[in-house]
């Protein structure tokens, strides 16, 4: 059954990778200010930062299109399978991006605008053309991309750039290599009949896993900053800590003895501490002050 014209677009978008992007970004905005976030920053800031990402996942799949086509898990994508033209995806990347930015432009202000734009080019252009197939370090530099929407969450309020933003940032950037890298064991096949040179198809699925292991650490380091840093108090900690924990164990166990399914485990665990911490991050944010009065 073919899909609906609207749904292959859509799918063009990345959505759900796109809707944590966009979770992140949201919660920024919360953390940047004790208060209510001012709704036409609130809305604008959101849609621009999405409609931005959006852009930067069609330009990803369009730059893509022959490497996705010889991938199990991409070759169903609208471009490998010929349902979506490169013109129409070319025509719909730039509604996305001019629209986006200009919402952020009118709703937010520059320096947010620009921050996204650089963000978009960073993955689009960056990651996506030259890092993802010039070395396996590809995902460490090009993560800053995704790592950015907390940021621009929280300059869209602020107009400025404030060392806690730099914090949520942070989490994020050492976040990314052990949520792919998991995927990237599991698919290392695909990836090496591509021609895309991942770090377990460059260095084998022990070294992959160790360097999991590293960065989980250091993630887990990282994630206790807000508290170190007074941004957040014991509520944050009381939930970062056992998921930090539960994340270690995990990638310890991976270095011990991978058993077939676990670097799937990994990688569906990735996004619920992810979004867990995020949430903890708000929580905390919003009703620490009410449980201290
Ligand atoms: C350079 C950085 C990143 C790389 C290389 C990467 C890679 C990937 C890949 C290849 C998938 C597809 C898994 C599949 O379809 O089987 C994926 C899924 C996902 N990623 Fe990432 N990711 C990155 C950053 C991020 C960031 C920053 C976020 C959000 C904050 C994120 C959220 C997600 C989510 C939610 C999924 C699941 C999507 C689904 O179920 O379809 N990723 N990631
Ligand atoms: C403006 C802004 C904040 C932009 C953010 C960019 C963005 C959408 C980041 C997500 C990162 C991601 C899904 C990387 C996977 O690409 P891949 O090509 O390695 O994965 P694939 O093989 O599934 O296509």
């Amino acid at each position: 059954m073919p899909l609906p014209r609207w749904r292959e677009y859509y799918e063009l978008t990345k959505p759900r990778v796109v809707l944590l992007l966009v979770f992140t970004a949201v919660i920024g905005m919360f953390l940047a200010t004790p208060g209510i976030v001012p709704w036409p920053v609130l809305i604008g800031g959101s849609a621009g930062i999405w409609l931005c990402s959006a852009c930067a996942a069609v330009l990803n799949q369009w730059a893509d299109r022959e490497a996705d086509a010889r991938m199990a898990r991409t070759r169903r994508r609208p471009l490998p399978t010929g349902t979506l033209s490169d013109v129409q995806a070319l025509g719909f990347a730039a509604v996305l991006g001019i629209t986006g930015a200009a919402l952020l432009y009118w709703l937010t202000n520059t320096l947010t605008m620009w921050l996204t734009l650089i963000s978009l080019v960073g993955y689009a252009v960056i990651y996506t053309l030259f890092l993802k197939r010039a070395t396996p370090q590809n995902i460490v530099i090009g993560g800053a991309a995704g790592a950015a929407p907390p940021l621009l969450g929280w300059t869209a309020v602020t107009g400025e750039v404030h060392a806690h933003a730099l914090i949520l940032f942070l989490i994020i950037f050492a976040w990314t290599p052990p949520h792919f890298w998991a995927l990237a064991i599991d698919r290392r096949d695909e990836y090496a009949r591509a021609g895309i040179p991942m770090l377990p198809v460059t260095h084998g699925v022990q070294f992959t896993s160790l360097q999991i292991l590293l960065y989980t650490a250091i993630l887990f380091a990282v994630a206790l900053l807000p508290y170190v840093a007074q941004m957040s108090g014991w509520l944050y900690l009381a939930g970062a800590l056992p998921l930090g924990v539960l994340y270690l164990l995990w990638s310890w166990q991976l270095v011990r003895k991978p058993v077939d399914d676990l670097p799937r485990k990994l990688f569906n665990y990735s996004i619920i501490y992810l979004m867990a911490i995020f949430a903890l991050l708000l929580l905390d944010h919003y009703l620490l002050p009410v449980v201290a009065v």
